[in-house]
């Protein structure tokens, strides 16, 4: 698939990364509450990541959401991190969700028997209808640790194990969660692209001018997996969020909406 372009995703840009959070967690609480009121359960997707951070604290917030009706799964997780260390995703989900999410929560352990495990989650996905699912865009393109070339956009597996690009990994030093490169692990496990996407609506929120490359490539490049994050083209249901710098690539080529700019929202 070469198509550029032509694709229905909504991209809207906001000065501040607060206004970003604002608007994706709404649209995100929008997806939990139909699909709670659907079907009295929804099931979301959440990365685990800086990015995530402040869209997450508003949604944990928002009055409207019944989070014990609410079934939370992460995307991915380092092979054998401790689970009680700080940059384990699971850990960092679990610190946010709001208290009444923490029994909907499933975790994905990689410190034990990773097979196993990698069963159970394949298992609980399968059984999930995705109403949401919350990423970003990693500096390579990646999401979740799809990484560029590797990932298979038709991939029959829910969840694999993948050796991460090194550009994930300087991504992670970079952003201050590992001291070094050495310390960042070299494999996760990680949920496939085609389980992203299966969800109703996605929201992507991507904040910063080390993802402007990125971004452009996702939203405006051929869907490719040289870019993995250029597989949200085809959904039907994508939306993003972005903040000025983070936009600073994107031509004119499909509607940006830019409430940001006075009078033109
Ligand atoms: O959703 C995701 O986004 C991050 C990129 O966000 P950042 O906050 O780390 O800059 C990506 O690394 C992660 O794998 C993906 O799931």
């Amino acid at each position: 698939m070469t198509q550029t372009g032509v694709h229905q995703s909504r991209i809207r840009v906001w000065s501040t990364v607060d206004e970003v959070a604002t608007d994706a967690a709404r649209v995100a609480a929008d997806a939990i509450i139909a699909g709670i009121e659907a079907r009295g359960t929804a099931h979301v997707l959440f990365a685990s990541a800086p990015s995530q951070e402040a869209m997450l604290a508003h949604l944990a917030q928002d009055p409207r959401i019944d989070w014990s009706a609410v079934r939370s799964l992460h995307m991915d997780e380092y092979v054998g991190i401790p689970p009680d260390a700080p940059q384990s995703f699971g850990r960092w989900l679990q610190d946010r969700l709001p208290d009444a999410a923490l029994a909907g929560f499933s975790r994905l352990r990689t410190d034990g028997d990773v097979e196993a495990e990698v069963a159970r989650y394949v298992a609980l996905i399968a059984e999930a209808r995705l109403d949401v699912t919350c990423l970003g865009v990693g500096v390579n393109g990646h999401v979740a640790f799809n990484e560029p070339d590797a990932a298979a956009f038709d991939d029959p597996d829910a969840l694999r194990l993948v050796e991460l690009d090194i550009a994930s990994r300087q991504q992670q030093v970079d952003e201050g969660l590992f001291a070094d490169l050495a310390a960042v692990p070299s494999s996760a496990v990680t949920l496939t692209v085609p389980v992203l996407l299966s969800a109703r609506t996605m929201v992507s929120t991507v904040l910063g001018p080390h993802k402007a490359a990125a971004v452009a490539q996702a939203l405006q490049g051929p869907v490719s997996v040289g870019c993995p994050a250029s597989a949200m083209q085809l959904h039907p249901d994508a939306h993003w969020f972005l903040d000025g710098p983070a936009a600073s690539r994107l031509s004119d080529a499909q509607p940006i909406e830019r409430p940001e700019v006075a009078g033109e929202a």
